[in-house]
């Protein structure tokens, strides 16, 4: 695992300290119902993000396999319980990554309900993570830079569920349905849709809505243009002039404890 240390530095210039590396990564948290396009509105943010690193975590990566008596008793499942995720390993998983660390994900096959091959993630720019629980937890909400909650109307999930499910996690309209009003809508509305209140943007229509993911995509390129700028700066030779003397130097730093 390799890690970027922080860094606290004094900034002679302003004789002030800054932290730099492990601040770097912009953390992103996409949070909305199951089928709401949290996916597909990380993607679009990838797409526009053409000069920086830029990676998407998904939250279902870290559902914990079933158990063989599980599965024979698949029916009664339910994948819409914060429980029923690796919350343990998501959160290490995050501060990691938010530290500037390289990390391996897991991989979940929904046909299989099982754990596949892990998968090697780079920390860089910017950090999407997206889930129907992504808020769910204070430790996880605290790590987040920007919280965005995507809110579709639920017969538009169910719709895209239906057609989503069939055609890639292996599953019958029947059982789509039945599962929806079992578990997922209940899910929603006692675990997701009380999410809202922690969103610093409520993003409406999910990827349809492109004038919301264009204002989503100015904030953080500034905000990653500063955190560079930053970078910048402590590339740059402080003026042997501008040096406090030893005295404010030491006083800055007792501020600063
Ligand atoms: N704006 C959209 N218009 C039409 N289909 C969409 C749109 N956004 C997402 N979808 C489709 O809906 C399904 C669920 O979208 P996805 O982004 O995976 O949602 P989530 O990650 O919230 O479950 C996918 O098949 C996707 O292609
Ligand atoms: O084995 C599984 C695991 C999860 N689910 C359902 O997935 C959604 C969350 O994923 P999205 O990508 O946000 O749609 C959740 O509502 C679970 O019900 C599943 O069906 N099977």
């Amino acid at each position: 695992m390799t890690s970027l240390p922080e860094q606290t530095i004094f900034d002679f210039s302003n004789e002030s300290f800054l932290t730099t590396k492990n601040d770097r990564t912009y953390l992103i948290g996409v949070c909305g119902g199951s089928g709401s396009g949290k996916t597909s509105v990380c993607k679009e943010i990838v797409r526009r993000m053409s000069n920086k690193q830029v990676s998407i975590i998904s939250q279902d990566w870290f559902y914990r396999p079933l158990t063989k008596k599980d599965k024979e008793n698949i029916e009664v499942y339910n994948f819409d319980d914060p429980k029923a995720l690796d919350n343990k390993l998501l959160l290490q998983t995050l501060k990691n990554l938010k530290a500037g660390s390289s990390v391996f994900c897991p991989d979940y096959d929904f046909v299989t309900h099982s754990r596949t091959k892990k998968k090697q993630l780079i920390s860089g720019d910017v950090i999407l993570f997206e889930g129907i629980m992504a808020f769910h937890s204070k430790e996880l909400r605290d790590l987040m830079d920007m919280k965005v909650f995507v809110d579709v109307d639920s017969d538009v999930r169910l719709a895209r569920r239906i057609v989503r499910d069939t055609n890639e996690r292996g599953r019958t309209i029947e059982s789509v349905i039945e599962q929806y009003f079992k578990f997922v809508k209940p899910g929603y509305d006692d675990f997701v849709a009380p999410m809202r209140k922690f969103a610093d943007v409520i993003l409406l229509r999910g990827s349809k809505n492109k004038v919301g993911i264009d204002l989503l995509f100015q904030r953080i390129k500034s905000e990653i243009d500063n955190r560079s700028n930053i970078d910048l700066k402590f590339n740059t030779k402080p003026n042997r002039l501008n040096y406090p003397s030893f005295e404010t130097f030491l006083e800055n730093l007792n501020k600063k404890k």
